[in-house]
C-alpha cells in the first residue's frame, strides 16, 4: 500500500517554505562586477547632487539684476570677461553688465544667477573684446541646475535587496561605490534522477528520453541571481542515490532533485529524506502540476524535491525555489508578480487542486489577456517555450470560460509580496 499524502494549499507550503529562509551571507564586489547582483545595503548619497549649482546650457552667465526692462526694443549690450568649461571654475567675477561665456555642466561663475543660452543672444567684436545683445530680461535661478537638486546628502536612495540595474550602477558610480556590498551569490544544487534519463549530447534510445530537467533548473536559479552546481544525473538506484545526495548536500546552500519523489517504485527520494534524517516540511500539494513537490530540511538546509515531469518541475521552481532565494536576499517582493487578465479560451477543466497553467500575456487595445501556450499537463515540455506567466485558476472553481477575468503570475519583471492566499 502506498502512503496517502494529504495535500496543503500553496500559501501553506510557501510559508513553510520561507519559514526556513535564511539571510543570505555578504561580500563586496568591483563595480565592474555588479549588475544584476542585490544590494547587502542601503545605497547612501555622500553628498549633494550636483555638488554644486551649474549650467544646463552653453550659453553667457550673467546677473538678473543687469537684465531688468530688457526688450526687443531695448536690447543692452554685455562683456564677456572670461570663458569656461565644465570642470573649470571662473577666476573673476563680473560685474555690472558683464558676462562669463560658460559651457554646459560649468559651475555657476560667483555674482551671477542666470544663464543664458547662445541661441538667445546675438554675438559681436568691439576693439577686439567679446559682446553680445540680450533682447529679454530673466529672473534670478533661470536655467540653473542647484545643487542638490538631483539628490540630497544623506538621502537613501535605494534599499538593500534591490536587485542592481544600470541605472542603479550610475547611482554607485556617482556617490564612489568602487566596492559594491552585495548578497554572496549562494550555491545550489541540481541532481537529476531518473534510469531513463540521456545527457544533451547523446542519441536517443528506446525507453529513454533526454535530461531537460537539469538544464532549465540551472537557467531558473541563474536567473534569480543564484549559482548553479550541477552534479549530474543519476539512475534510479537507492543506496548510490543516497550516498550522492548526502556528499553533494554539504557542499551547497540550496539542493534540488528533479524526479522520484512521487510514489513509484524507483521514486526513492522519500526513503532518501528518511536516511538523511530531514525535516520533510511537505510532501503533497494542492496544485497542478507538481502536486507532488517536496521540501525537506536538513540541519536547516533546504531540500527541494521537484517532480522529474518537466512542467511541475518549472512551476515547482518558481513558486518555491524562488522566494526562499530572494527572501535571502531581502527582496521585499519575492513572489511572481500577480496581475490579472482576460481569458481568451475556455477552460473547462475542473479541478480540485489549483491549476498553474503555462500561458501568455499580450496587451492589446487597453487591456491584458492571456490563453495558454499548450497541452496543459504536466509532462510536457513544449508549452515552456512561449510561457511567459502562469494562469492561476484555483481548485474548486466549474472551469473558466472565454471572457473570465483571471489571475497571471509573471515570469519577468518585478515580483509582489504575498499574493495567493486563497490557493
Ligand atoms: N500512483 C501515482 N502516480 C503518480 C502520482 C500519484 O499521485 N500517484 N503523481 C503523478 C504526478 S502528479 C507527477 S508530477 C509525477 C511525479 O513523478 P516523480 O517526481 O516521481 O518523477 P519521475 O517518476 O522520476 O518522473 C516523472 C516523469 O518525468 C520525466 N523526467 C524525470 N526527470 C526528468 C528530467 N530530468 N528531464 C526530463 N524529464 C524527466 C520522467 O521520464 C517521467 O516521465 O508522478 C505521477 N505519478
Ligand atoms: O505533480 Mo503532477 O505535476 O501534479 O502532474
Ligand atoms: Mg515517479
Amino acid at each position: 500500500m502506498v502512503d496517502i499524502r494529504k495535500p496543503i494549499l500553496v500559501s501553506e507550503a510557501v510559508s513553510a517554505v520561507l519559514n526556513h529562509a535564511k539571510a543570505g551571507e555578504t561580500e563586496f564586489i568591483s563595480i565592474d562586477d555588479c549588475e544584476e547582483r542585490y544590494l547587502a545595503s542601503d545605497l547612501i548619497a555622500d553628498h549633494d547632487v550636483p555638488p554644486f549649482d551649474r549650467s544646463p546650457l552653453d550659453g553667457f552667465a550673467i546677473r538678473a539684476v543687469d537684465s531688468q526692462g530688457v526688450t526687443e526694443e531695448s536690447p543692452k549690450s554685455f562683456k564677456v570677461i572670461e570663458e569656461i568649461g565644465a570642470g573649470a571654475v571662473a577666476a573673476k567675477i563680473p560685474t555690472q553688465n558683464e558676462a562669463i561665456r560658460i559651457m554646459t555642466g560649468a559651475q555657476i561663475p560667483a555674482g551671477t544667477d542666470v544663464i543664458v543660452m547662445f541661441e538667445l543672444v546675438r554675438e559681436f567684436e568691439k576693439e577686439g573684446e567679446a559682446y553680445f545683445e540680450l533682447t529679454q530680461s530673466f529672473q534670478s535661478g533661470d536655467n540653473i541646475s542647484f545643487q542638490g537638486e538631483d539628490a540630497q546628502k544623506g538621502a537613501s536612495l535605494v534599499q538593500k535587496g534591490v536587485r542592481i540595474t544600470p541605472g542603479i550602477k550610475a547611482l554607485l558610480a556617482t556617490f564612489g561605490y568602487a566596492e559594491v556590498e552585495v548578497f554572496k551569490k549562494p550555491k545550489v544544487g541540481i541532481i537529476a534522477t531518473g534510469t531513463e534519463l540521456l545527457d544533451v549530447d547523446e542519441e536517443l534510445q528506446p525507453g529513454k528520453i533526454r535530461n531537460s530537467n537539469a538544464y532549465m533548473v540551472a537557467a531558473q536559479i541563474k536567473k534569480v541571481g543564484a549559482e548553479p552546481v550541477y552534479f549530474g544525473q543519476l539512475v534510479d538506484d537507492l543506496e548510490e542515490s543516497f550516498q550522492k545526495i548526502s556528499l553533494e548536500l554539504e557542499k551547497v546552500d540550496y539542493l534540488i532533485t528533479t524526479g522520484g519523489v512521487s510514489v513509484g517504485d524507483y521514486d526513492f527520494l522519500p526513503e532518501i529524506y528518511k536516511r538523511l534524517g530531514a525535516n520533510v516540511l511537505f510532501n503533497k500539494i494542492a496544485m497542478r502540476p507538481g502536486s507532488v513537490t517536496t521540501v525537506a530540511e536538513v540541519n536547516g538546509k533546504l531540500l527541494f524535491g521537484l517532480s522529474g515531469n518537466p512542467s511541475a518541475c518549472f512551476v515547482g521552481f518558481e513558486l518555491l525555489v524562488r522566494p526562499a532565494i530572494l527572501t535571502s536576499f531581502s527582496v521585499g517582493k519575492p513572489h511572481l508578480q500577480k496581475l490579472q487578465a482576460t481569458l481568451v479560451v475556455d477552460n473547462d477543466k475542473s479541478n480540485n487542486f489549483s491549476r498553474f497553467i503555462r500561458s501568455y500575456m499580450y496587451f492589446d487595445n487597453g487591456k491584458f489577456y492571456v490563453k495558454p501556450t499548450g497541452l496543459d499537463k504536466s509532462g510536457v515540455v513544449s508549452s515552456l517555450a512561449d510561457a511567459n506567466c502562469l494562469m492561476m485558476l484555483p481548485g474548486g472553481a466549474n472551469g473558466f470560460q472565454k471572457g473570465d477575468v483571471v489571475d497571471v503570475l509573471l515570469l519577468t519583471g518585478e515580483g509582489s509580496e504575498w499574493p495567493w492566499t486563497t490557493v
